[in-house]
């Protein structure tokens, strides 16, 4: 059987993180040693550690036949590559900023100027759709010293805290484009290769969909039952046990991570005791 193909970044910001997606679908492969290509040893795929800017030309040129990247990388490289998932992880935007002091008009602000940046194509599509003329100088990392030493009158880079900006003397003043990981695939992949993918798809989104998700407990007086349930938008309907206490029960649910503290609050109003929110790890519907 042949094997799928998945490049990597080999190190840096994407690179623990998307060897531990990995690893949460399952996937077993050693890891270390400076070995560039790994085999898993319990799932037909093969995994490549690459610099992240070569990937979308490997991946086009299928010697890998998905790959995991920064979204901006993906824009950037403007090749014949599709994205298959976003990965939640990662996320930053690439983003115009200018030196602090400047009284920032507004777009116009850029024409005529010089813009710093290791994203080129990205930028001048941003300039062209927003009829600004710029010149636009690569240079391809410290992007946020440039206006500082005269090299240019502004920069566009990846942000994410804003602490860099911020140590930089810079201001952000215009989003350009948002990132975050995104998993990218051949346009032409073989039906052995997409079968693959189709499992590894399924097992990404198992675990994408537990962490978005907690299993919530609680205990609660039989007569608030009704109550809390409509509070609790469940998977399906409620678990709910007698308690040895009488006139009580427990509940069991999923809620969703982004409204579990908003529930429960209303939940503890409604009369439950003893609530315990805990992660899911796989979460097949
Ligand atoms: N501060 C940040 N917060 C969140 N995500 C980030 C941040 N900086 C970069 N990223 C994302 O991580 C990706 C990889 O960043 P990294 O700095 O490791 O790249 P690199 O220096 O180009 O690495 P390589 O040596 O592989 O070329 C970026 O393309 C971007 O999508
Ligand atoms: O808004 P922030 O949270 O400060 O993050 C933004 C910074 O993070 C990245 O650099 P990184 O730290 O990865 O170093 P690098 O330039 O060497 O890649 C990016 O190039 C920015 O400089
Ligand atoms: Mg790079």
């Amino acid at each position: 059987m042949s094997k799928l193909k998945i490049a990597i970044q080999k190190s840096g910001r994407l690179s623990q993180k998307s060897v531990a997606l990995l690893e949460e679908c399952g996937l077993k492969f050693p890891n270390g040693g400076g070995k560039l290509i790994t085999e898993c040893t319990n799932f037909p795929v093969e995994i490549l550690f690459l610099r992240d800017d070569d990937i979308p030309q490997y991946v086009e040129q299928n010697v890998a036949h998905i790959g995991i990247i920064g979204e901006n990388v993906f824009l950037e490289s403007e090749k014949a590559i599709t994205i298959v998932e976003k990965l939640n992880f990662s996320v930053c935007r690439l983003s115009l900023a200018v030196p602090k002091e400047i009284d920032y008009p507004g777009i116009n602000f850029f024409k005529g100027k010089k813009v710093a940046t290791s994203y080129p194509n990205i930028l001048q599509k941003y300039f062209k759709e927003n009829r600004i003329e710029a010149t636009v100088e690569v240079i391809s990392g410290s992007v946020e010293i440039a206006p500082g030493i005269g090299l240019a009158d502004g920069i566009c880079d990846i942000v994410s805290s804003g602490s860099t900006l911020l140590s930089n003397g810079l201001k952000e003043v215009e989003t350009v484009v948002k990132s975050q990981a995104v998993m990218v695939a051949n346009q032409t992949l073989g039906e052995e290769a997409q079968q693959i993918l189709n499992k590894l798809l399924f097992r990404i989104r198992s675990v994408q969909k537990a962490k978005e998700n907690k299993y919530i407990l609680l205990n609660s007086p039989n007569s608030q039952l009704e109550k809390i349930i409509q509070i609790l938008p469940g998977m399906n309907s409620p678990t709910i046990l007698p308690l040895a206490k009488d006139g009580w029960s427990s509940l069991h649910s999923v809620i969703s991570e982004d409204k579990f503290w908003y529930v429960i609050d209303e939940l503890k109003k409604a009369g439950a005791e003893g609530i315990l929110v805990v992660p899911i790890e796989k979460m097949i519907l």
